[in-house]
């Protein structure tokens, strides 16, 4: 299995290089060549089949000679060992024909935990095979950068940076990130907002020099290894609901587009999606983007969702690769475009690939805290904001088809939101119970590049 740019100039890799890589050298975003197809017979076998044992058949072809069975068997087992839940991702009935998948079962509360656990177990592996070490950078609007810090406290072989919008997370994610002890994690508070963090992560690995010098990794989505992990839970869902025998859609709360395009991938390995439907907060750049064909950038607003306010969505980039038939070139053009103005526009062909799996809707602020209510007294679930988006959008697209919503996380890591919406507090779970107590430890930061680089050569020298 080799690794393409979705710029089309940068070395074609294989998984572990693309795993360890990150960024591509000319700014794209590794995708595999092929997709590998799974058969409606493969797919049945997965019936009844553990997390595990999904996860190992859907992600394999993919890792090609990068593990042996049996040590990418062992990652899987180790990565998921830890989820509170024993079916991993459970599914919620919340209507007839609405099903609400729960992905806050691992330790941090959040979907990122499935990927990020995995990719943990998968780099310990690697870089011990190798003898080598990393220096990981990330950035984060609250949930990549906990998930991060969990999979990687205490490895020798990895320092791990985070870099988060200063006041634009929650304070249970800031906690997440700034009381862990070990002296490998490193949390940043810059300035700026999400998109800041992250076109800063990017011009970290666009500096070829300051990339090799520290062993540059990433554990954004920009990582292939990212979306791989989550193609999984659709596969695990959708199977749990009749497939292939029966078709599934999805509704995504959707911010940097990693786990929607996921479920793409899932699609085009075989698995019977009907409609992958993003649903973003009032952010609503992609579902503009699905309405109008334009891009374009209008400045993020702080949200109670505060995970998906984000406007440079990193992995559109890779749906546009597909919708434009693997052409790096067109990619290319309209990401320079996004860079010099700040928006781009999507030709008709494109626009028809994209429109063939997705649909889009998008929810305010007011809409949120109504959802969260609802949903309360309508079912009992008590759902965090983002999951609350997903369920309301999911309710205006929801046909003969079963509709499975995805939670990306616990309603505990917004307790604010949720209180304010339904009156009461939604607690941590019990190991979590002294986040308050425990000590802070965070740089502040500007947005600048330079003094972001510092702080990373000053910390790894110390
Ligand atoms: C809780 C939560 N929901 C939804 C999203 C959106 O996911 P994606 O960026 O993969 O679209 C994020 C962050 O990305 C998140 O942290
Ligand atoms: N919502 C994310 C943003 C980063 O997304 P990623 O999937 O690219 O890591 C977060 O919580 O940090």
């Amino acid at each position: 299995m080799k690794y393409v740019s979705t710029r089309g100039a940068a070395p074609v890799l294989t998984f572990e290089e693309a795993m360890l890589t990150g960024l591509a050298r000319d700014g794209g975003l590794y995708v595999p060549e092929t997709i590998p197809e799974l058969s409606a017979d493969d797919i049945r076998a997965m019936s009844g089949a553990s997390y595990e044992e999904i996860a190992f058949k859907v992600m394999r072809p993919f890792v090609g000679d990068t593990f042996t069975d049996e040590e990418f068997k062992g990652c899987i087992t180790r990565a998921y060992a830890g989820f509170g839940h024993t079916t991993r991702a459970p599914l919620v009935q919340l209507a007839p024909n609405h099903f609400l998948m729960e992905l806050f079962h691992g330790p941090t509360l959040a979907f990122k935990d499935f990927a990020m656990q995995l990719i943990g177990q998968m780099f310990e592996l690697a870089l011990k095979r190798s003898g080598k070490r990393v220096t990981i950078v990330g950035a984060t609007s609250g949930d990549t950068g906990s998930a991060a810090i969990e999979a990687f406290r205490g490895l020798d072989a990895v320092d791990v940076f985070i870099l988060y919008p200063h006041g634009r997370v929650s304070e249970v994610q800031r906690r997440q990130m700034t009381t862990p002890t070990e002296s490998n994690v490193h949390a940043i508070a810059m300035d700026g907002d999400f998109d800041d963090c992250q076109a800063r992560l990017k011009d970290m690995f666009n500096d070829f020099e300051f990339r090799d010098g520290v062993g540059l990794a990433g554990v954004n989505s920009i990582n292939w290894a990212r979306v791989l992990a989550q193609v999984v839970y659709y596969f695990s869902t959708a199977v749990s609901l009749g497939a292939p025998d029966r078709k599934v859609s999805f509704t995504v709360p959707t911010g940097n587009f990693g786990d929607i395009f996921a479920g793409f991938i899932a699609k085009q390995m075989g698995l019977p999606i009907e409609r992958l439907i993003i649903a973003t907060n009032q952010n609503d750049i992609l579902h503009r983007c699905m309405e109008t064909a334009a891009y374009t950038k209008s400045g993020v607003k702080p949200s109670i969702s505060p995970s998906m306010d984000i406007e440079v969505s990193s992995n559109f980039e890779r749906a546009l690769f597909f919708a434009h038939d693997q052409d790096g070139t067109a990619i290319k053009g309209l990401m320079d475009d996004l860079a010099a103005n700040g928006s781009f526009t999507i030709s008709g062909n494109a626009m028809g690939a994209l429109q063939q799996h997705y649909d889009s809707g998008m929810l305010d602020e007011a809409g949120t805290a109504a959802m969260i209510t609802r949903a309360l007294n309508e079912t009992g679930e008590v759902l965090c904001p983002h999951s609350a988006i997903g369920v309301a959008v999911a309710e205006n697209h929801i046909g003969d088809t079963p509709m499975i919503t995805l939670a990306t996380a616990h309603p505990a890591k917004f307790p604010d939101a949720v209180e304010a919406a339904t009156g009461e507090r939604p607690s941590l779970p019990p190991r979590m119970a002294d986040l308050f107590e425990r000590e802070e430890r965070v740089t502040r930061a500007p947005n600048d590049l330079k003094a972001l680089q510092d702080i990373v050569r000053e910390r790894l020298s110390s």
